[in-house]
């Protein structure tokens, strides 16, 4: 059982700066558990005050049989032990990984971070990765800590609150893996939420504005910032030259890790490749709906050790798969990956919700995809009807309530682009009237080709889109993926998924 002693942690947090003062502390003592929950607090266990804390909580962990807290602030009038520090979130990350013995030195880590791909391309990393290796996986949709059917469980976060990422990664290690692939958000560098922690290969995909609002980042430069944190906490880094900000980026990659380290891969053409030492090039072959194939050329001589040049098919359309899968392919073969290897996991994949096309007999083809602000959505609008040019593109999607409301202009402009039929729809509205935020949505296709309808449920938009669709047209169903409910009014309410609905239904008609 693992097990800390305060002598440790202090060090530790000396370190790091972090120390504020001791209350009644023996440095002998040690711990048998650590939370941040009061009631999963159990005898001997050192708890965390954080977030948006209540007093009674401490109180609460303490009629648990916590021994300690730990917290930013004393609470004099409950008799426990306390380590005071300057950050609570940062002391959460060092302890659970002390806690557990620095885990991730035991693991071989890749980490991706990106506005979009992050899902696409842990899976594609880990699809690769099994064809050798053990791998474990952290993303959106699951989490993956050994190869056994129950240690596979459904995410509640892209990047989980530290002390559960340290406890999912010992059961990694425990579970005898040797690899783990894993998603990074931005808000888990904003929280701390990985804070110490370190990968073998760090990925940084692209850019663009998301994320910014209450409760997330104040600024684009904050969300900037954020995410460019991954590069200073990896001893590889790949980045898509072809992305925003790559001056910003490379220069803060190299701020930390030598140039023979940093690995930089654009597409044929691009601007990049005259002012920035580029690794890679690819091109597209081919790029439709059926095939999505590339060839990937070493042009640096580090890229040619790496020995994978050449072409690749990818098991998912799109062309923006492309910079997804280039990432994958260098960040797999960092770690050892062989050739036949990426070219395998590559090219036979399904991933929950994205892309996922499902056939009519009478109707269009559907894809369910996950696309939810505007650089996703038009990538997948602008890629759909550059296939479908003489037939219509169909679209069903909505927002999220509470969150994200930058997002709902772009969703719009994106439609306007790019759709011929638009049925907006509830997606998650949590606090807010879904028919507002499709209002707003609809108020920025500014196209008036396009044929806007508003159906708040969701079930009954996906099918009336499909019914109306004719062969040849093509249905995209964006947003929800798998996710199987819609947060409404604070509830996790059930819902069947869309993929779920379409996989059904498809088959009837
Ligand atoms: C803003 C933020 O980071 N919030 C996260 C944070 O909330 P919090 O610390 O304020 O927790 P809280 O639920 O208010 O409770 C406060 C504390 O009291 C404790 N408590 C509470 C009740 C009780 O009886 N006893 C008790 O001890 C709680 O365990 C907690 O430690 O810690 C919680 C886990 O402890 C997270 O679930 C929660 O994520 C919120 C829900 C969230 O959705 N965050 C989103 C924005 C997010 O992080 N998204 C990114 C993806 C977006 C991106 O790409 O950037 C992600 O990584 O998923
Ligand atoms: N490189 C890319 N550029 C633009 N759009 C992309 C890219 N990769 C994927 N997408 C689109 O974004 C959607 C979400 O992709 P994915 O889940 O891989 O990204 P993510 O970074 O994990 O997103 P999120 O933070 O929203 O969970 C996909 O369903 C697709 O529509």
């Amino acid at each position: 059982m693992a097990n800390l002693i305060n002598g440790e942690i202090l060090q530790l947090l000396s370190e790091h700066n972090l120390l504020v003062k001791t209350s009644n502390l023996d440095l002998t003592a040690s711990y048998t558990g650590i939370t941040y929950n009061s009631r999963t607090a159990e005898s001997g266990s050192l708890f965390f005050c954080k977030g948006n804390f209540k007093p009674e909580y401490l109180k609460d962990a303490k009629n648990h049989g916590a021994s300690a807290y730990v917290s930013e602030v004393e609470y004099a009038d409950v008799e426990l032990p306390a380590i005071i520090v300057n950050n609570v979130q940062k002391t959460m990350s060092l302890i659970s990984a002390a806690f557990f013995g620095f885990p991730q030195n035991k693991l071989t880590t890749i980490a991706y971070t990106g506005t979009k791909g992050k899902t696409t391309s842990s899976y594609f990393t880990k699809n690769i990765l099994d064809h050798q290796y053990s791998v474990g996986l952290f993303s959106t949709i699951d989490t993956i800590v050994g190869k056994s059917a129950d240690d596979k469980f459904k995410s509640s976060l892209t990047t989980p609150e530290s002390l559960d990422l340290f406890t999912n990664m010992n059961q990694v290690v425990n579970n005898g893996l040797d690899h783990l692939v894993m998603e990074v958000s931005s808000q888990a560098y904003k929280k701390n939420r990985v804070y110490g922690l370190h990968y073998d290969v760090g990925v940084f995909l692209n850019i663009s504005p998301d994320h910014i609002g209450r409760n997330e980042h104040p600024t684009f430069a904050d969300y900037l910032h954020c995410k460019e944190q991954l590069l200073v906490n990896s001893s590889k880094v790949v980045i898509n030259a072809d992305g925003s900000h790559l001056l910003d980026t490379y220069m803060t990659a190299k701020a930390t890790t030598q140039p023979e380290d940093i690995y930089l891969f654009a597409k044929k053409g691009s601007e990049q490749i005259n002012d920035f030492p580029i690794d890679f090039v690819y091109e597209t072959l081919s790029d439709t709906l059926e095939q999505n194939k590339i060839n990937l050329n070493a042009v640096s001589d580090k890229a040619n050790a790496l020995s994978i040049a050449g072409e690749y098919e990818i098991g998912l359309p799109g062309d923006y798969n492309e910079s997804n899968a280039v990432a994958t392919a260098i960040a797999s073969a960092l770690v050892g990956a062989t050739q036949e290897n990426i070219k395998l996991g590559l090219s036979r994949i399904v991933i929950p919700g994205r892309m996922e096309h499902f056939a009519t007999k009478g109707h269009g083809t559907v894809y369910v995809d996950y696309a939810h602000n505007y650089a996703s959505m038009d990538s997948v609008l602008s890629f759909l009807k550059s296939q479908n040019p003489d037939s219509k593109v169909f679209v069903v999607t909505g927002s999220a309530g509470d969150k994200g409301i930058d997002r709902r202009p772009g969703l719009g402009k994106a439609i306007g682009a790019s759709a011929d039929v638009a049925i907006l729809t509830s997606d998650d509205p949590g606090y807010e009237n879904p028919k507002d935020i499709a209002d707003t949505i609809a108020d920025n296709i500014n196209n008036d080709a396009v044929n806007v309808r508003y159906i708040e449920d969701r079930k009954e938009a996906i099918l009336t889109a499909i019914n109306e669709s004719n062969v040849g047209d093509v249905v995209l169903i964006a947003g929800k993926g798998r996710d199987p409910y819609q947060k409404i009014n604070g509830v996790d309410t059930s819902y069947d998924g869309d993929a779920q609905i379409v996989a059904t239904y498809s088959k009837e008609v």
